[in-house]
């Protein structure tokens, strides 16, 4: 059984917006239990995590004599060794996999840069000035997407890892009110958030939180 690494106590209280969420959700969609070793903020800095993931963060993702690191790689393992998150077309799974670097490589660029302005600069003197230019590459960017996706439910025909991570990646403008601005991708995370196994993986994973702040 595959062990992943999640925060003690996640700074979001157990939002969802922890990457271990990925893994997690991966994990449920193809149905595969998996065990959770909770690293504090310090432990995660220590030479026995760092041995595991080179940057001291989570999650990490073990089953034998693996060990991997990055949620794209570990959801793109899962994706490979269990059905349901790729397609067994060759071409469209190739496909379903682009979308999984766009979504990692593309838009999340933007957006993380966005998140982590409003939460770290407020107080700097540039905020004011900085902030609409951010927010404006990452409306190119939703804009651009919003128009590819149209009407559909998913990226490129069934649910896929590229939509999963899409999705995650959608749900980091939750301290913004930008996605609201496009009706179809704020429908688009509903319907990934609407997902049971999305909501066996964010209850999983906020009960970690609440089971660390009443302890
Ligand atoms: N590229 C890596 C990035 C992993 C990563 O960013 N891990 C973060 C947690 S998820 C990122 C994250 C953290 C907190 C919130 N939040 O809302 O509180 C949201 C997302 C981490 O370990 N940070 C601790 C550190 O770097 O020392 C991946 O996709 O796996």
């Amino acid at each position: 059984m595959p062990t992943i690494t999640a925060f003690a106590s996640s700074p979001d209280r157990g939002r969802g917006q922890a990457r271990d969420m990925r893994v997690r959700w991966a994990l449920e969609e193809v149905g595969q239990p998996y065990d959770v070793r909770l690293v504090s903020f310090e432990a995660m800095k220590e030479p026995a995590h760092l041995a595991l993931h080179p940057f001291g963060q989570i999650p990490t993702y073990q089953d034998g004599d693996l060990a991997l690191f990055e949620t794209g790689a570990i959801v793109l393992h899962i994706a490979e060794h269990h059905d349901g998150l790729l397609p067994v077309e060759p071409n469209a799974r190739a496909r379903a996999i682009a979308w999984m670097f766009a979504a990692l490589n593309t838009m999340e660029p933007p957006i993380v840069e966005l998140g982590m302005a409003m939460l770290l600069e407020r107080d700097e003197s540039w905020y004011e000035e900085r902030l609409p230019m951010l927010e404006d590459r990452v409306r190119v960017r939703l804009g651009e997407l919003s128009d590819r996706l149209g009407d559909a439910d998913w990226l490129d025909g069934a649910f896929s890892a590229g939509d999963l991570l899409m999705v995650t990646v959608l749900r980091r403008l939750n301290r913004s009110r930008i996605l609201h601005e496009y009706s179809s991708l704020s429908a688009y995370v509903a319907r990934g958030e609407a997902r049971p196994a999305f909501r066996r993986a964010f209850d999983a994973q906020l009960a970690v939180f609440t089971a660390a702040s009443t302890s």
